[in-house]
């Protein structure tokens, strides 16, 4: 396919190298300059364009733009009829992504994450997620939604991914000066939580990890009496009670 992404950001780079071998002829805007410029270098054949020569060189467009740019970029580019979209925009809806676009068709809002460059990332979808399917379904899990406020709440639900990673980062720190290899402390952690997280179900690991007077439990016992997950929670009603910021 002819693949044009809009905005060579983080997840934009992410994405890219998760169908970088699947030869697609794909070219993405100049804007993150440096960015886009290793992508060009390590991905064979990628070109590096301004945004509406991207739209020109592309049946299928990638918006990896936040959605306060979309909302004063999109207006002003030409898109055509044919070219389908799919918008990786969190806080953006698809109909409005449809009015950006159009005389394109929007035809997915996709979340996916950084493992989406490696695959067996998950991904969430809204809209007709065929194309989104035909693209990332073959590496990675595609959740399908039912509707936009399903949407909404996964959004806020994904958001404890940052808040689970700082913890463990904090825990790396804590771990490395201690420890003869500071480098296996991170190492370690991630393995472990990664690992037990793909074993089963949460309740099954928080039964296992109950063990009386166990590490864990106290630890657990200790942030749940410092207020952690009421604080998750209020943290979680606040996202949902709040439009993203524009
Ligand atoms: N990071 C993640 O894990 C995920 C992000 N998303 C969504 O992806 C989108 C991008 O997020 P992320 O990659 O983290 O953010 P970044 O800030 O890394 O990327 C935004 C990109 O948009 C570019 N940009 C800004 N203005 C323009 C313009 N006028 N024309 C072309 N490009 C422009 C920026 O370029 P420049 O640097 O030159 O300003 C940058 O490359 C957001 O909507 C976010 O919700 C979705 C799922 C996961
Ligand atoms: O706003 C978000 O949470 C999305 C997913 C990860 C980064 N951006």
């Amino acid at each position: 396919m002819r693949i044009g992404i809009l905005g060579t950001g983080a997840i934009a780079e992410a994405v890219v190298r998760g169908i970088a071998a699947d030869g697609h002829e794909i070219t993405v805007s100049d804007r993150s300059a440096t960015r886009a410029a290793a992508l060009a270098r390590e991905v064979a054949g990628l070109r590096v364009a301004p945004n509406q020569a991207v739209l020109e060189a592309a049946d299928v467009v990638i918006l990896g733009l936040v959605a306060g740019a979309a909302a004063t970029v999109l207006p002003g580019l030409r898109f055509r009829p044919g070219q389908r979209v799919i918008s990786l925009m969190a806080g953006a809806a698809l109909t409005e992504v449809a009015a950006w676009v159009a005389p394109a068709r929007a035809e997915a809002v996709m979340l996916p994450y950084p493992a989406i460059a490696a695959g067996g990332s998950p991904i969430l979808a809204f809209g007709d997620t065929g194309l989104v399917t035909a693209l990332f379904g073959a590496r990675n899990r595609i959740f399908a939604l039912a509707s936009e406020a399903e949407l909404a709440d996964f959004l806020v639900a994904q958001a404890v991914l940052s808040p689970l990673a700082l913890a463990l980062a904090d825990t790396a720190a804590w771990l490395a000066p201690r420890v003869s290899d500071p480098a296996a402390a991170e190492v370690f952690l991630r393995d472990l939580v990664a690992t037990s997280l793909a074993a089963g179900p949460l309740r099954d690991l928080l039964t296992a990890l109950d063990t009386p007077g166990g590490y864990n439990r106290r630890l657990r016992q200790h942030m749940e009496r410092a207020g952690l997950t009421g604080d998750l929670r209020a943290g979680l009603d606040d996202l949902a009670g709040r439009a993203p910021p524009r």
